[in-house]
């Protein structure tokens, strides 16, 4: 790459600041072209190319890969917003493949099944830039080490329950609050207590939120589901299984991205949230044995 195309493509500066022009918005998982046209005249900011969407990919069971390249050029061809695609966690190579194909962000994902038990893709190597999930604020500033420009909350995908992406991101929130009350070697302590890379904790204290985009994902269902991770301090929200395992994809998908303009006003909120049929049918985190959970890949 010249040193020209590094500085349009490939810094951090332009990658963070290609999530941040998602903040505010909804991202929606699709696994064809027709669900991505339905996703963008909902309002979406952006689409995920999958094979399947998490709460199948939990029926299904097996190895879950990276969907065939084919898909996201079909949904490219078909929409104008930024179209997104799942890597698992660790594979540099299916990463590659969706950089070369031209997906506009890649999601390194616990969705998938991961390929690498102890590492992360080395994110810095790409130009595309790259969402990660984190539990809490170790886990997400590891992956901004490595080079992710924007953060989202596991949650508990497919399960269609809020829970586990409100836990997250309390996690997250609640040990930033902590950072700035903290004397800077306090910062240093924490940082070696929680694993995580004690510059950017500083600069995560100094700035009072995550240096990236923090988004919400994994089990947000409703209107009231997103309108909810907004107040809690989201810049935007994720959807999968929520949208095309509703009854109605369209009517859901267009209030989920109301319900996100309109997260502080209660009057709105109820209006959007009325009539929009039934929702995905779900399963809650509290049944859920733990090794049925995807939320402790890749931490
Ligand atoms: O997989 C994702 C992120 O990697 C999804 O976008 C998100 O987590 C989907 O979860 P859900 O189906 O519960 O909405």
């Amino acid at each position: 790459m010249t040193d020209l195309e590094e500085l349009r493509r490939g810094t951090d500066l332009v990658k963070r600041g290609f999530a941040r022009m998602q903040k505010g918005g909804v991202i929606m998982d699709v696994v064809n072209a027709e669900q991505a046209r339905i996703a963008e005249d909902c309002g979406a900011v952006a689409v995920m190319s999958l094979e399947a969407v998490p709460a199948d990919i939990r029926k299904r069971g097996g190895v879950a890969r990276m969907a065939d390249p084919a898909a996201l050029t079909e949904i490219l061809d078909e929409v104008s917003i930024p179209v997104m695609g799942k890597a698992r966690i660790g594979h540099q190579k299916e990463a590659e493949i969706l950089e070369a194909k031209g997906a506009d962000m890649i999601d390194e994902s616990e969705v998938l099944t991961p390929a690498d038990d102890d590492y992360h893709i080395d994110k810095r190597d790409f130009t595309a830039p790259f969402v990660c999930g984190a539990r809490n604020l170790g886990e997400a500033l590891r992956r901004i080490d490595e080079g992710a420009a924007m953060i989202r909350t596991k949650g508990e995908a497919g399960t269609g329950d809020v829970n586990q992406a409100v836990t997250h991101q309390r996690a997250i929130k609640g040990a930033i609050r902590q950072l700035e009350g903290m004397a800077y070697e306090e910062r240093e302590r924490w940082a070696r207590e929680h694993g995580a890379p004690r510059d950017l904790v500083h600069e995560t204290a100094e700035m009072g939120r995550l240096p990236v985009v923090n988004f919400a994902a994994g089990g947000i269902a409703t209107p009231a589901d997103a309108a909810l991770m907004m107040h809690h301090g989201c810049d935007g929200i994720f959807v999968g299984s929520g949208i095309f395992g509703a009854e109605n994809p369209e009517a859901m998908g267009t209030a989920i991205v109301e319900a996100v303009n309109n997260w502080d006003d209660p009057d709105r909120l109820a209006e959007i949230a009325t009539n929009v049929g039934k929702g995905m049918k779900g399963q809650s985190n509290a049944d859920m044995a733990e090794e049925e959970k995807l939320q402790g890949r890749g931490v």
